[in-house]
């Protein structure tokens, strides 16, 4: 069910303390590792939302046993990879793509599907892959079915990652149980979204994966056990950036605590991106602490940190001279064409936003209240609150979207506002 949300309008400047639940893309790739590891696991303050929730229970049923521990933490306890099993993927690219590459790990068929905008998201990549890896997979889409045999000889493939960094995730995730390991290579347009890449790699060698990263576009994964271990999740970044977005557009002042002093998470570029615009950016031991000033139009490629989008052009809009957003084409294969999404958005409500070969162009232009649709997509839904901030009249038509990573955000942004 839709859940129709009128954004409510600051009226002033936005000062508050945001504390930001953890990491979509740290909790996912945890409780693969974990799921696949020789030893029980720890998960500290993981994000649960539908993402996270929809990886932990096709985990169970894969055969993972994954329980609540007393302070909001996640117990996962390895089991034999089992099929006969369906994954409901919903719209979470991590599940879709993280998953089929361990479902070739259990014996039996694993069904995967999804929610209908998932079934156009790319996924041939990953599914072509695991072909040439020796799976018994069909189908270049969801829904499809893995017949797995227990294991799979690994070895190299050659794939083009240029839609979507998370086909190299995926692979290199449940590399080290193939029999061969892996050895992934990317020949094509450039990978998106490296950061990511970078964080499985990361987290791989904190496991104790050995794997080869030097070459260009070429990962090696060496086979070997996975351990178990505690990880502490981050709070996930991308997901603070419309709370920091609050204080940039109303000239406020918002702390978001725990922020890393160093991590892998591709929404820490925010604090370079707001800086741009002309907002003061301080990272001290208390957290992030961004206060709003006048907002200036940048020129960006945000081809690393794609996930950023939305919030950076619910900014330019209220900047004092026009954005140029590039490198972003593979955007259109997110949850939904998030650049066409934004265009039609912006100029809903009057604004002047235009669709490049690969991004976006934004010229500021007074805007109107009217319905911001949400696509079903998270971040477009939390851009709407952004401008409705500033924007008499602007009402979400499906603010609900946004527990794919984030449990409360009506409940988070009323609590921001509150504390004016
Ligand atoms: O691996 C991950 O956790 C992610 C990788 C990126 O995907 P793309 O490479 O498809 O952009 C990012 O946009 C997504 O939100 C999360
Ligand atoms: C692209 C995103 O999600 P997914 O993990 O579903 O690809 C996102 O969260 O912006």
């Amino acid at each position: 069910m839709t859940q129709q949300w009128p954004a409510r309008t600051a009226g002033g400047p936005v000062n508050a303390t945001v504390p930001v639940p953890g990491s979509k893309s740290i909790t996912n790739r945890a409780l693969v590792l974990a799921a696949i590891a020789d030893a029980p696991s720890v998960l500290r303050a993981p994000l649960r939302s539908r993402d996270t929730l929809l990886m932990a229970e096709a985990l169970r049923a894969l055969g993972a046993r994954i329980e609540d521990g007393p302070d909001g933490s996640w117990l996962v306890r390895p089991g034999e990879l089992r099929g006969s099993a369906r994954v409901d993927c919903g719209l979470a690219g991590t599940v879709m793509r993280f998953l089929p590459p361990v479902a070739a790990l259990a014996a039996g068929e694993v069904v995967f599907d999804g929610d209908e905008q998932a079934r156009v998201r790319p996924m041939g990549t990953v599914l072509g892959a695991l072909r040439a890896l020796g799976a018994d997979v069909d189908g270049d889409a969801l829904p499809f079915t893995l017949r797995g045999a227990g294991g799979l000889p690994g070895g190299e493939v050659v794939i083009d990652a240029s839609a979507s960094s998370q086909f190299v995730s995926g692979l290199l995730l449940s590399g080290a149980r193939y029999d061969k390991g892996v050895v992934v290579a990317h020949e094509g347009e450039p990978v998106p979204s490296l950061p990511h890449i970078e964080m499985t790699v990361a987290m791989l060698r904190e496991a104790g994966v050995v794997v080869d990263d030097s070459g260009r576009d070429t990962w090696r994964v060496e086979p070997g056990p996975v351990a178990g271990r505690e990880w502490d999740v981050e709070p996930d970044l991308s997901n603070a950036t419309p709370f920091l977005a609050a204080a940039a557009v109303t000239g406020g002042e918002v702390l978001v605590p725990g922020w890393p002093a160093a991590t892998t998470q591709a929404g820490d570029a925010i604090r370079g991106i707001l800086a741009e615009m002309g907002c003061s950016v301080e990272l001290g031991a208390d957290g992030l602490r961004v206060r709003g000033g006048e907002l200036r139009g940048v020129d960006l490629d945000l081809h690393d940190v794609g996930e950023l989008t939305p919030t950076v052009v619910a900014l330019a809009v209220f900047a004092s001279g026009p954005t140029v957003l590039r490198g972003i084409a593979h955007l259109r294969g997110h949850e939904t064409d998030r650049l066409a999404a934004l265009v039609a958005e912006v100029n809903g409500l009057g604004g002047d936003a235009e669709e490049t070969e690969d991004g976006l162009l934004i010229r500021p232009r007074a805007l109107r209240g009217g319905t911001w649709r949400a696509y079903a997509d998270h971040r477009m839904a939390t851009a709407g609150a952004i401008v409705g901030l500033r924007v008499p009249g602007v009402e979400v038509d499906d603010i609900g979207t946004t527990s794919k990573t984030i449990p409360d955000f009506p409940g988070m942004w009323a609590a921001m506002l509150g504390q004016r």
